[in-house]
């Protein structure tokens, strides 16, 4: 468990010394315990030993005050090392992610990394300041009381020590029963809450359809796994739990009747053994939260390896010495792709000029969006290439690859600002004049005039206060604010009323009247129509390409698929 921490928090030196300073307080707290032999036996001869009961007393006094200071040393460096891992981990998460490609992202449940930084870094934290050093205190304790027994008599030590061994084994035999049903519960309840949110986001689906009360199956399944893994885990710590109690019991029981036997043989004078009994009812104590600490231990050992699961993850590779594109066109060279096993993408060659528009079409799940993926390097390709400017984009340093692209998504996602925060940051010195301009290009200056708030309306988390179409045209607006020579657009499927449809087309062609290159997945038949090149995709394979008029007249798979577009809207509903 600490070589883990120390993978993810490497400070050797803090871990150190509050192994060093918990010891000691354990320490101490058992020399307290064995001190009480000789001051019960002081006093409980007779005559009672006054003078030699004062001195003990002080003695007790002096050692139980350094077991105090002991106990605030070792918080001293605890606690600041709690929050000083609470705030390293948590930065080191914020700035791992994001360097970690956007293909990882794409795979996270909702809710996971959530609570990764909120609730597995406390944790994580919590065994350092307290749980850990508490047990390597716990366990010094009654190894000083057995070692002070043995001294004093070597049967009752051998007693105090009998019951070590099992418990010792019953821990071990714990430790992994506690490891699995921890991680299945943590598991299940990532499920339930990631289908907790999708059921409520999925609200307006549930009403328009008339299910409101019908239950979600995913989320019952869900909330399901997460009560039996709850009962799973009780039931199977159930077991180890009575175990470890009844060897602490057992292990009690044999100091008091080798006490006993003792006493009743004239072995062992009373007082010894009446003070041998107080120790041993004391030295329970500790045997008792050793399990307790040691059951934290494993539950927080799981919300670290959480941890250390994103922190290990790895980014994509950088090259060594990286090359700057010599323009602006895009090649994809043979390139085949697989979200698992199933190709997605299939030995696929494309030529996108530079500074032209080139819509990508093609039926539901032929990798349209796949390819606008990696192009931004969502992903590496499996095999092939592609290029910018000449210059692989596995060679081009990510920041620099970031500069050369902006990327405009469906599910485009607004900060919880203003519409000025959410163009802003795309270049955060922009002018206002600046950000006026990408705004009129985009359309966007006609939401923000029909706003009260103006510039400072604020678009909602996620961009819930926007429509669709607003949203998508906040995004265009930032592509063109962000002033990057290649846009990446995967166009808006939900139907845009006429005014936002016309608002975003503008804006594309803003974009491509600016000289991007623009590639676009496209589903509207005015920006395919107007695309200086049509790529048609089927099955991951470039079936068809050229503009829409060679593509027509060759009356292949395109001009079928425009068939269909062009019937879908002029289609209407009739009385
Ligand atoms: N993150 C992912 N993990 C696994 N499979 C995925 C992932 N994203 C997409 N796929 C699968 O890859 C295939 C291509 O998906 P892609 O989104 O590229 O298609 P598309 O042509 O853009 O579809 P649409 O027009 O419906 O948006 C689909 O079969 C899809 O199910």
């Amino acid at each position: 468990m600490i070589r883990r921490i120390l993978q993810v928090w490497p400070h050797p030196g803090t871990i150190n010394a509050l192994a060093v300073r918990y010891t000691l307080s354990g320490v101490l707290q058992g020399v307290v315990l064995v001190m009480l032999l000789p001051l019960l036996r002081a006093l409980l001869s007779q005559p009672i030993r006054v003078d030699e009961a004062l001195w003990w007393l002080v003695a007790i006094a002096v050692v139980g005050t350094a077991h105090l200071a002991s106990v605030w040393w070792g918080h001293a460096v605890g606690y600041p090392a709690a929050n000083r891992i609470m705030r390293d981990l948590q930065h080191d998460l914020g700035d791992h992610l994001g360097r970690l490609p956007l293909g990882w992202h794409v795979n996270q449940t909702p809710g996971r990394i959530a609570r990764v930084v909120a609730q597995n870094t406390p944790s994580a934290a919590g065994i350092v300041s307290h749980v850990w050093p508490e047990r390597i205190a716990a366990i010094a304790t009654p190894a000083t009381v057995a070692l002070g027994v043995l001294v004093v008599d070597w049967r009752i030590g051998l007693a105090f020590l009998a019951a070590v061994p099992a418990a010792v084994l019953v821990m071990r035999w714990s430790a992994p029963i506690i490891r699995d049903t921890q991680c299945r519960m943590d598991q299940a309840s990532e499920e339930a809450a990631a289908h907790a949110i999708e059921f409520a986001q999925a609200q307006p689906v549930f009403r328009a359809t008339g299910r409101a009360g019908a239950g979600f199956a995913p989320m019952e399944r869900a909330l399901d796994e997460q009560r039996q893994a709850f009962r799973h885990a009780l039931a199977r710590h159930t077991l180890p739990q009575y175990a470890y109690v009844g060897i602490v019991q057992v292990g009690f029981t044999l100091v008091v009747v080798t006490g006993a036997w003792l006493a009743t043989r004239g072995a062992l004078a009373v007082p010894e053994t009446v003070a041998i009994l107080v120790l041993a009812s004391r030295f329970i104590e500790p045997l008792t939260a050793i399990a307790s600490l040691s059951g934290a231990i494993q539950v927080a050992d799981v919300a670290l390896e959480r941890v250390s699961t994103i922190l290990t993850a790895s980014p994509l590779p950088e090259p060594v010495t990286g090359r700057s594109p010599a323009g602006h066109d895009i090649v994809l060279d043979s390139v085949c792709f697989g979200y698992e096993q199933t190709r997605v993408i299939d030995d696929l060659s494309a030529v996108i000029p530079a500074g032209r528009l080139t819509a990508i079409v093609g039926p539901s799940g032929s990798g349209k969006t796949t390819i606008l993926r990696l192009i931004a390097r969502f992903w590496d390709a499996d095999r092939g290439a592609i290029r910018i400017g000449g210059a692989d984009i596995r060679e081009i340093p990510t920041p620099e690859l970031m500069r050369t692209l902006a990327i405009v998504f469906q599910d485009t996602y607004l900060f919880d600002g203003s519409i000025e925060d959410n163009l802003r940051i795309a270049a955060p010195g922009a002018t206002t004049q600046r950000l006026h301009r990408a705004a009129a290009a985009a359309r966007l200056d006609d939401i923000v005039e029909r706003h009260p708030d103006g510039w400072k309306a604020r678009t909602g988390e996620g961009g819930i206060a926007l429509s669709g179409g607003e949203r998508q045209r906040v995004a265009i607006a930032r592509a063109l604010l962000k002033d990057t020579p290649i846009v990446l657009l995967d166009e808006a499927t939900a139907a845009l009323d006429p005014q936002n449809e016309a608002a975003v087309s503008a804006g594309i062609s803003a974009l491509v009247a600016a000289g991007r290159t623009v590639v676009i997945v496209a589903h509207k038949i005015t920006t395919i129509q107007h695309a200086d090149q049509i790529l048609f995709l089927d099955g991951g394979r470039l079936v068809e390409a050229g503009d829409h008029d060679t593509l027509l007249s060759a009356d292949g798979r395109y001009a079928d698929f425009w068939r269909e577009r062009h019937t879908a809207a002029e289609w209407s509903i009739r009385r």
